[in-house]
């Protein structure tokens, strides 16, 4: 691989990668972990956190709001003294940069407040919802409005604590609106219960977000089919030592590594047990012909000859991409369905993977729930990255296999795997 500035070219391998890798830690463990240890009452100690800019902004915000977060071990380790559930800064202004999670668990979260606090961020999250979350958090009885176009950032909070009682959610455009009230919830002034409206989409988030409050000791109690949910008030979260397991989003440009070369690849301290729902992205290789092998802390995955599937991705959204870029070398077309939220994400996901994958030589077929990539003769292109940091991981694996492959912006990773690149060439070694 030659780095430049801007791009990077890609260097097809000589045959099977293999190797062993632990990724960072899992953005939405930590940033979850930052929230409740924040509220917590006493010291928390996050270990195997990641360090990336989606971490960066939630730090900065915890810090702003009066929030110590001392961060040690290159920002794997971070000493949270939570503010037993009285956020110390009475007015803020947090920048969020483009991370979701950030934006709209700490809108959640600061409404326990007493003061004025605003949440912007780039021009793209300027694009991203968060209408829906406003509402809800009105319901409840909270002075909110969100100040850009289309009921998007910037958020302005006049909050005088949570009131609580009963609300309405919508399921269907991100799931991160439901997790940001279930972890404010504790500390509401009256128990609350959601109602959610629509399909909720990417349940397995809702599940961690309930494990983790579960963890620092707190619960929330969903019907089986998470149309209502309730939260006692009067709950608090205690400061706890919390380790955090490596990303599953992340660990997919492995498994899909091994997966297109042949190769056998092992991700370290990962299991079937994980809280991250991402790692049934490997039961999407073992449908396509690939073999898993799921062991107490580690999952392998081998190579083998690829065949297209049908797969509905609602649940394991963040790994469309990935699975997209693997489709180019199955024998048959892959069609991925249910994820029109994707939309709403760093960019129009389904609109440009499409797009990316011709440029490749693939056929696509774009609907509005999700794509068909049917794989035809690979060639070079240089790829737009539309500063989504999974436009760059997934699509660096397709020039792995085919000469020519330029990724465009390759520093857009620094959102959640800054060091993607060097840990990929670092595998491909074999160092
Ligand atoms: O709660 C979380 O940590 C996340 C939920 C998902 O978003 P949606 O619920 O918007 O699909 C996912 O795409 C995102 O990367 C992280
Ligand atoms: C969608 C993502 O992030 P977020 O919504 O947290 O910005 C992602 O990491 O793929």
């Amino acid at each position: 691989m030659s780095a430049a500035p801007d791009s990077i070219e890609m260097t097809p391998v000589a045959g099977p990668v293999n190797g062993s890798i632990r990724p960072p830690g899992s953005k939405s463990i930590t940033n979850r972990a930052l929230i409740c240890a924040a509220l917590a009452d006493g010291a928390s100690t996050l270990t195997g956190a990641l360090e990336s800019e989606d971490t960066h902004v939630m730090i900065a915000a915890l810090q702003q709001l009066g929030i110590a977060v001392e961060v040690s071990d290159h920002g794997r380790t971070l000493r949270v003294a939570g503010c037993g559930g009285k956020i110390p800064a009475k007015s803020a202004e947090l920048f969020i940069a483009n991370s979701g999670t950030s934006m709209r668990f700490l809108t959640a979260m600061a409404t326990i407040g007493h003061g004025a606090y605003k949440l912007d961020g780039i021009a793209r999250m300027r694009e991203r919802p968060i209408g829906d979350l406003v509402s809800s958090l009105r319901q409840l009885g909270v002075q909110i409005e969100a100040l850009g176009a289309n009921e998007c950032p910037p958020v302005a909070v006049t909050a005088s604590g949570l009131p609580g009682g009963e609300a309405s959610i919508r399921g269907d455009v991100s799931s991160q609106f439901l997790s940001g009230l279930l972890m404010a919830a504790p500390y509401a002034q009256q128990p609350i219960t959601l109602k959610v409206s629509g399909t909720l989409v990417s349940i397995p988030y809702v599940d961690m977000t309930i494990k983790v409050m579960e963890s620092f000791g707190a619960a929330a109690t969903a019907t089986s089919d998470y149309a209502k949910i309730s939260v006692s008030n009067g709950q608090q979260y205690r400061g706890i030592e919390y380790a955090i397991e490596p990303d599953a989003s992340a660990a997919s440009y492995y498994f899909a590594l091994a997966a297109i070369t042949g190769g056998r690849i092992t991700v370290e301290n990962l299991s079937r047990a994980s809280l991250q729902g991402d790692v049934e992205f490997c039961d999407c290789l073992a449908q396509m012909g690939a073999s898993v092998e799921y062991g107490p802390d580690s999952i392998t995955v081998q190579g083998g000859k690829l065949h297209g599937i049908d797969v509905d991705m609602n649940g394991i959204s963040d790994t469309v991409q990935t699975l997209s870029v693997v489709a180019l070398f199955a024998d048959g077309p892959t069609r991925m369905r249910n994820v029109a939220h994707i939309r709403h994400k760093e960019t129009d996901r389904i609109g440009a993977t499409a797009c990316e994958l011709r440029k490749l030589g693939a056929t696509v077929d774009e609907t509005e729930d999700g794509l068909t990539v049917h794989p035809g003769t690979l060639r070079g292109a240089a790829i737009d990255t539309y500063n989504d940091h999974r436009m760059a991981m997934s699509f660096a694996l397709a020039g792995l296999r085919t000469p020519g492959v330029v990724i465009r912006n390759p520093g857009c990773t620094s959102k959640t795997y800054p060091e993607f690149f060097e840990d990929l060439a670092r595998l491909i070694r074999g160092a």
